[in-house]
């Protein structure tokens, strides 16, 4: 391929030769002034693809991947329907662990400045399910819709995942994708026909209008339950037959249904906001339970949790072992749990030593659910708050130096810079700092090396097979 090929919007054929962190495919062009670096995400060595140019740089090339058009050597055929969400189902899970590993070490490195990364390197703790493990699936309705046989368009009615690189067009999931419930997916065409049989539209993303909007699924592998949540424009609401859908979706999943939820979200955007809102329960409950290291959980649907529960428990047991390491005398002090969720980890460190607990999470749902929790689970040393981190922080200095132990588990997007400096400001000689993103985990490594702290064990934990995405969890003390 030749240099002026790359040009923005082009789409190009390139064969990816190696993969760099976050599943970036990287391809190259010889030119007289040395390697032209294409970027691919999510695209793996070996693999001949078609990509779109979004960005033209100097010595490098940002793309969007269009198609796959060969496979790799590496890649294994697979009875499910490739979905976006998991790009590399094709590849052994031993291949992805070299590589997930190998990205994410270097990652430390090159943005942490962590140069021992490898002696400090504790364990890669693979998933104990590597097939079926998610326990939260989010399905797009979409006026226009993809065809995977004909790889054509379709003005229409679809219901499944986006297509890859678009937010306007989504696959019809004809069967299941092998990371949810295959005994939903392969029922999910069945609530695609119903709703399209209404007579109502699809929500057609460029135009934004519409009815159908999301399905939202979450299930409890304790009781092998599911709760749904149908999320619809106002837009002639008045034409569905909310009863009679509900009658067809009790009737297609029997006792594994533990509740229907509606929502009206009119929000024009394709965001996380698109699928919240005042919720009406149609039918059963608004929460379904889940047991995790002995403790029990209720969650609702905007509370976050794990969503590979069975390797959470691997998550939580090495947080839990790093939070006590050294730290013989962790009752002694208050223990932070910050961005807590539903309150997991705070409850686990609570029920295993006599330490006084605070967890703090800006859902508020979240932390009505932890306190439900903390009561059901009979734990009584520690107490919930929802409040933003930093805010919290900034209202409560009177917790510098009183605590001796934080364990932080920010969003992908990392704890953000004042946030952090008020962590370091609390003067705790523990941190346990569980990340879904090891490059922002990196990034703020370099702050707290600068505030005297060491890190002194690492693990990473593969919470998302068939991605790129890795949870890691460091030990950081001082
Ligand atoms: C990765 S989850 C961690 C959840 C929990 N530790 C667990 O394992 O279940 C990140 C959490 O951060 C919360 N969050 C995001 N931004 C926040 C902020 N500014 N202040 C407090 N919590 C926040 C989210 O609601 C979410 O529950």
């Amino acid at each position: 391929m030749e240099l002026a090929e790359i040009k923005r919007g082009n789409i190009i054929t390139v064969t990816i030769t190696d993969t760099a962190f976050g599943g970036k495919g990287i391809a190259k062009i010889n030119t007289p002034d040395g390697d032209y670096v294409i970027f691919v995400p999510n695209t793996f060595t070996g693999q001949k693809v078609s990509a779109r140019v979004v960005k033209r740089r100097k010595k490098h090339a940002e793309c969007k991947l269009v198609e796959i058009i060969e496979k790799s050597h590496l890649e294994e055929d697979m009875p499910f329907q490739p979905i976006s969400g998991a790009p590399f189902i094709n590849l052994p899970i031993a291949v992805q662990k070299e590589f997930k590993k190998d990205t994410c070490l270097n990652v430390y490195k090159r943005i942490g400045r962590c140069n021992n990364i490898e002696e400090v390197f504790d364990k890669y703790i693979e998933s104990p399910e590597v097939f079926h493990y998610r326990n939260k699936m989010e399905y797009s309705f979409s006026a226009i819709g993809y065809d995977l046989k004909t790889k054509e368009e379709f003005d229409g009615f679809a219901l499944g995942f986006k297509k890859r690189g678009t937010w306007w067009i989504v696959e019809n999931l004809e069967k299941e994708s092998g990371i949810f419930d295959e005994e939903f997916e392969n029922k999910l065409n069945l609530i695609k026909s119903y709703c399209e049989n209404s007579g109502l539209p699809a929500w057609h993303p460029p135009k934004k209008v519409g009815f159908f909007r999301y399905l939202v699924v979450r299930k409890s592998y304790k009781d092998n339950q599911l709760l749904l949540k149908l999320v619809t424009s106002d837009t002639n609401i008045e034409k569905f037959d909310f009863k009679a859908f509900t009658d067809f979706v009790v009737n297609l999943l029997g006792d594994r249904l533990a509740g229907l939820l509606h929502t009206i979200n009119n929000d024009i955007g394709d965001n996380a906001q698109s699928r919240i809102g005042d919720d009406t329960l149609l039918y059963g409950k608004s929460t379904i339970n889940e047991d995790l290291l002995g403790l029990s959980f209720e969650i609702s649907m905007q509370s976050f949790f794990q969503t590979n529960p069975k390797c959470a428990e691997l998550l939580y047991n090495k947080t839990i072992e790093y939070a006590l390491e050294g730290n013989e005398n962790i009752s002694d002090g208050v223990v932070m749990d910050l961005f807590c969720g539903t309150g997991t980890i705070g409850q686990i460190i609570a029920s295993k030593t006599n330490a006084k607990v605070i967890g703090v999470d800006i859902v508020e749902e979240a932390i009505e659910n932890a306190k439900e929790n903390a009561i059901k689970n009979n734990i009584q040393n520690v107490e919930f708050f929802a409040a933003d981190v930093n805010k919290f922080l900034f209202e409560y200095p009177e917790y510098q130096n009183k605590i001796g132990t934080i364990i932080l588990d920010p969003p992908r997007a990392g704890i953000s810079g004042k946030a952090l400096k008020r962590v370091i400001e609390l003067n705790a000689k523990h941190i346990v700092y569980v990340s879904c993103n090891p490059a922002t985990q990196a990034r703020d490594m370099e702050d707290l090396f600068s505030a005297g702290y060491e890190l002194k064990k690492l693990s990473l934990v593969d919470q998302f097979p068939h991605t790129s995405h890795v949870e890691a969890i460091a030990l950081f003390q001082k």
